[in-house]
């Protein structure tokens, strides 16, 4: 039984100083402080519990998203839980829909990654509480803009399909876990000795799945690219991302003389905006065996609904904080289920592994029914700081068993990565002199 009236939210701009280390770099980001605005939802309920949310963010920046948090904060104060579930689709209107806020949106940006960390706080707060089966799933869904490709009907149906064989993906899933693939070695700022170490334990490791990043130096790519291949060998997987950093016919270039790596897939090639740009890259390259990945810096529902619709992607990856959390989501996963085009995650950040695991595992388990072609980004940074850190197994990531959708920061971690005033941002201001 859902309870409690929402009576404080507070939002905290928290920042990991992971430039130091040249870790998450990539050609357009080159010294990315991995940061999220931490949200905390508390009600007057006697149980005490608390929900987490988060959105990710590179360091400069997250200071707005926690303004835009603080101007969303009214629609969620004083209201009762149970009438915000009750009738989450309204709800998630009313946040989407604020009819002064949604101009510097509308559902993109600063204001929608705002949205997703509150909302990635009730859902935390809600799955506290109780379960959900997916007739309430599908009413938490947003279907204006989509209903020309999936209406509620039809995501009733898929999920009602879905049923059949759902004991047996949830026992496959915590005897063996969702497959991952590693970004962690191949970051663009690593030089050639931190890459090999890096690889040389990730194989031992028993990952088989690698990502390296690319785009700034052709020669600097075709150097790196040789490296990790010789030391994976043929067999195992290699993706490449470029991080929006190309135009169309430098994607198409770039990338052929790439080929001889035998990536999988090409991530962000282009702008993310560009939907025919990608649709002509996908088309270029699909007779080198390439495909085109893109999702982490999709606005929302509305943007993959015209990639899947213009052939424009060969692999789907949504992101837990930058579309309207839960909610967007669901409606995304249910698109790509209809295009039978496989998801596979954005992780990484700042907890976008601890939660992405658990849309990722329900796909499998209720929506795709399926592993072929997927596996889910996975980045061993930062997760000690999170009280349900994800746990991964054999190069899987192994179903979470505690309740909600953890988001939770340790207490420690939060006051000591505080932006400007935490212990750690303290001694680094004061040594650059600020
Ligand atoms: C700036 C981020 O680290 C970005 O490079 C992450 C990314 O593209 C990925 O994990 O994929
Ligand atoms: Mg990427």
């Amino acid at each position: 039984m859902v309870h409690g009236r929402v009576s404080r939210l507070s939002v905290h701009d928290v920042r990991f100083p992971t430039s130091l280390g040249g870790h998450g770099s990539d050609a357009m980001h080159t010294d990315p402080d991995y940061s999220a605005a931490y949200v905390v939802l508390e009600t007057d309920a006697e149980d005490g519990l608390k929900g987490y949310g988060i959105t990710f963010t590179l360091g400069r920046g997250t200071e707005v998203v926690v303004c835009a948090v603080n101007a969303l904060a009214p629609h969620v104060l004083n209201r009762e839980l149970g009438d915000i579930v009750g009738d989450f689709r309204g709800f998630y209107r009313q946040l989407t829909s604020d009819g002064q806020l949604r101009w510097i949106g509308p559902e993109k940006g600063v204001v929608h990654l705002a949205t997703a960390a509150v909302l990635n706080a009730v859902w935390d707060l809600w799955a506290k509480q109780e379960g959900k089966d997916p007739r309430t799933l599908v009413s938490c869904i947003d279907f204006r803009y989509i209903t020309d490709v999936l209406t509620e009907e039809e995501a009733c149906e898929i999920l009602r399909q879905s049923q059949v064989g759902k004991k047996e993906r949830e026992e496959q899933m915590l005897a063996h876990g969702y497959p991952a693939y590693t970004t962690s070695c191949a970051w663009l700022g690593y030089p050639d000795a931190t890459l090999k170490q890096l690889c040389s334990e990730a194989l031992k490791d028993g990952w088989t799945r690698f990502k390296v990043k690319v785009g700034a130096d052709l020669q600097d790519d075709i150097r790196r690219c040789r490296l990790i291949r010789n030391m994976i060998g043929p067999e195992k997987t290699l993706m490449m991302d470029a991080n929006q950093r190309w135009d169309v016919p430098e994607a198409v270039e770039w990338m052929t003389k790439l080929a001889e790596f035998k990536p999988l897939w090409i991530e962000e090639p282009t702008s993310p905006d560009d939907i025919l740009g990608h649709a002509a890259i996908s088309k270029a390259l699909a007779p080198l065996g390439i495909g085109v990945a893109t999702g982490e810096q999709c606005h929302n529902r509305v943007i993959f609904k015209q990639l899947l619709q213009a052939k424009a992607l060969k692999f789907l990856q949504i992101d837990s904080c930058r579309l309207g959390s839960v909610n967007e989501n669901l409606s995304v996963l249910l698109m790509a289920k209809k295009f039978e085009i496989p998801v596979c995650p954005h992780a990484g950040g700042v907890g976008l592994c601890e939660l992405v695991q658990h849309l990722i595992i329900f796909d499998f388990i209720s929506v795709s029914a399926s592993l072929q072609d997927r596996m889910c980004e996975y980045v061993d940074h930062l997760h000690e700081h999170f009280k349900y850190p994800v746990l991964i197994r054999e190069a899987s990531y192994m179903p979470p068993k505690d309740p909600g959708y953890s988001t939770e920061m340790k207490e420690d971690s939060v006051k000591k990565h505080r932006y400007p005033d935490g212990e750690v941002w303290k001694k680094l201001l004061t040594a650059q002199g600020n």
